[in-house]
């Protein structure tokens, strides 16, 4: 067993007793592919930079480029061939986000791997909105990944309890977190996700703080936050990066802007997280495939009537499976769907015609 040295050490200067895998976020998941043996011969690696001329990975005494491929991202384990870089084996990963590429196949790009926590951020403004947190947490749920919800710019609100109260509503299994993202109490409020060989990662909309905590959390100012930003109204290209960073205590943090564009697809199992209460009660609907509108023997309606369900909540489950279900499709798939029923809608009118 590995133990976290950090607990008897404390962080900071006596680091040497942490073993480098440790500290580059290696956990039993990834040791259980692998044995001694192998790890002598392939040494595990971790990818920290993803460019399009390769993958920047490190590993204990190691730091290599490998040539690039698609089917790794930032976050991943790699057991390194030194002899064939291109056929360094891949890990199963903890967990994984992914964005649905342009275009109707169903070909997906690979955003980061193996976060353990990933922290939702909106703002105590205008950004808060619950029905887009609910799609964050369902994508985060969907990769695999714990998220935390946090409020940023307390500090500006008069109303932060209600934000509170709100956020706190949304789902019992997801931590709210109140703080002003500027300030280096924010350190401490993050620390229960942190620490050492734990990788975190943002999303959140433009604007709410962010890159404010991805700095807070590594000390200095590694990201652009938004004052230097508006730049690039004027044409300045940020560069894109895709990198694997890590705090002083040794937890990773992954900054990349693909995160930020990340769409709801494919994200059926993370809603069920997020919904499963009304799931289990449409299961007890008459209907198979009831809508929940007027059908009869509706549970999910029932519920509502009865008031233990939440209207406005089950408005927006209905609209995210509804949304989830045409990302996911495929253009072929949502013809055959259609010509059914169309088919069926003819049947309907033929019957009636007949009568
Ligand atoms: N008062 C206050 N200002 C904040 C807080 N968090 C962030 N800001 C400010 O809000 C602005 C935007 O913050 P960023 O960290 O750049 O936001 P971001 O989410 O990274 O934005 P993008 O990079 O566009 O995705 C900056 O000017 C921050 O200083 C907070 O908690 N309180
Ligand atoms: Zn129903």
């Amino acid at each position: 067993m590995t133990r976290d040295y950090s607990l008897i050490f404390g962080s900071g200067s006596q680091r040497f007793d942490v073993p480098p895998l440790t500290r580059l976020g290696w956990q039993t998941v990834f040791a259980r592919q692998t044995d001694a043996d192998e790890m002598v011969a392939f040494p595990p690696v971790r990818v920290l930079e993803v460019h399009r001329s390769g993958l920047i990975v490190r590993g204990e005494d190691l730091d290599e480029t490998l040539p690039p491929r698609a089917d790794v991202t930032v976050g991943d384990w790699l057991l390194f061939d030194r002899e064939r870089p291109s056929d360094s084996r891949l890990l199963d990963r903890k967990s994984l986000f992914r964005r649905r590429a342009a275009g109707h196949d169903r070909q997906s790009q690979l955003i980061a791997a193996n976060v353990d926590t990933v922290f939702v951020v909106t703002s105590c403004n205008r950004d808060f909105n619950v029905a887009r947190l609910e799609r964050y947490l369902a994508l985060a749920f969907e990769a695999g990944s714990d998220p935390v919800i946090v409020l940023t710019k307390a500090d500006l609100s008069e109303e932060q309890d209600r934000f509170e109260r709100e956020a706190q509503a949304i789902s019992d299994k997801v931590p709210v977190l109140t703080v002003d993202a500027r300030t280096p109490a924010v350190r401490e409020a993050l620390k229960p996700w942190l620490g050492l060989g734990r990788t975190v990662a943002f999303l959140g909309t433009s604007g709410v703080g962010k890159s404010t905590l991805v700095n807070a959390l590594l000390g200095e100012d590694k990201v652009e936050t938004g004052a230097v930003r508006e730049d690039d109204s004027r044409g300045r290209h940020t560069t894109t990066r895709r990198q694997l960073l890590f705090t002083e205590e040794g937890s990773g943090v992954v900054d990349t802007p693909g995160m930020r564009e990340l769409q709801l697809s494919d994200v059926g199992a993370g809603l069920s997280e997020l919904f499963g209460d009304i799931e289990d009660l449409a299961t007890q609907c008459k209907f198979r495939d009831c809508a929940h509108e007027t059908e009869p023997g509706c549970a999910v309606r029932a519920a509502m009537e009865a008031g233990v369900l939440d209207e406005p909540r089950m408005a927006r489950w209905k609209k995210l499976v509804a949304e989830d279900r045409h990302n996911t499709e495929s253009l072929a798939e949502r013809h055959a769907r259609e010509r059914k029923f169309g088919k069926l809608v003819k049947e309907v009118v033929k019957d009636k015609r007949s009568k």
